[in-house]
């Protein structure tokens, strides 16, 4: 067995003890847009996923930190995830490594937000800039890895959240695609093999698009502690309704 996992803690919500915690990503382009969409979430979510890479100014920290701030308060004590994905792995917006280290950098710094995501394989002098600005603020390190064309063997799998583990994050996070059920199988067996024998950090895994919609509702069975779910606009493929995804989880949780 692995050693004793180290919950996260962020504003009252635990990650990694308990029934898995659901984030609701907001995707909106324009503060107004954004601020619709919070409004909308009526208490159906424990966490909220601002993702940065779909907000026209993304490129003036200024406004980025602004933008933080107007989030936070209108969420008033929901905590805040703040991932700018990039669109090597999948996300709205390409962006340079060193503006990727400082926008995020501006972020954990900004006392905004309350975990921030940082793609792992991003240019290590960037992912370990943004981890120690993260650390020194007491904001949550999300370390993630995305594959949106497939999902890699078991053991590259469960390799890359150990990777994670070991640059200092404080949740590791992997999305792949499946192309056949045995994908969704073989992410599954990933998250139960690094669950028992490696994990000390929470970690949080899916398989994405209609195929892996099972393991965002039974992935704790396996050991994944939190899921995505969406109220209104996804922001991947596969996400389910998060109303609907409660109902799932809170069941299987009676269950355990
Ligand atoms: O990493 C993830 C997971 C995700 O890709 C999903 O499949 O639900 C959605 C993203 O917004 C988030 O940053």
């Amino acid at each position: 067995m692995g050693e004793a996992i180290t919950p996260v803690r962020v504003k009252g919500v635990t990650i990694g003890e308990g029934a898995p915690k659901v984030f609701v990503p907001i995707t909106g382009t324009t503060p107004g847009a954004l601020r619709e969409q919070v409004g909308a979430l009526a208490g159906r979510t424990d966490l909220v996923e601002w993702r940065v890479d779909f907000f026209t100014t993304f490129a003036d920290p200024g406004a980025v930190v602004a933008q933080a701030h107007s989030l936070a308060e209108q969420l008033d004590g929901v905590p805040l995830l703040a991932t700018f994905r990039t669109a090597h792995e999948g996300g709205d917006a390409p962006i340079r490594d060193r503006d990727y280290a400082d926008l995020n950098a501006a972020l954990a710094e900004s006392g905004a937000i309350d975990l921030v995501d940082v793609e792992y394989r991003r240019d290590p002098a960037a992912v370990e800039r943004i981890i120690e600005s993260a650390h020194s603020h007491s904001v949550a390190v999300v370390a993630s890895n995305h594959d949106f064309d497939g999902t890699p063997e078991r053991d590259d799998l469960v390799a890359r959240m150990c990777a994670m583990q070991d640059l200092g994050a404080d949740i590791c996070k992997i999305a792949v695609m499946p192309t056949s059920t045995a994908d969704v199988l073989t992410l599954l067996d990933a998250t139960r093999v690094m669950h028992e024998e490696h994990a000390s950090k929470p970690i949080i895994t899916m398989s994405m698009g209609g195929l892996g919609v099972i393991s965002r509702l039974a992935g704790q069975v396996f050991g994944s502690a939190a899921t995505f779910g969406m109220v209104g606009t996804p922001s991947a493929p596969g996400q389910v309704d998060a109303a609907e995804l409660r109902t799932v989880l809170d069941l299987l949780d009676r269950a355990r």
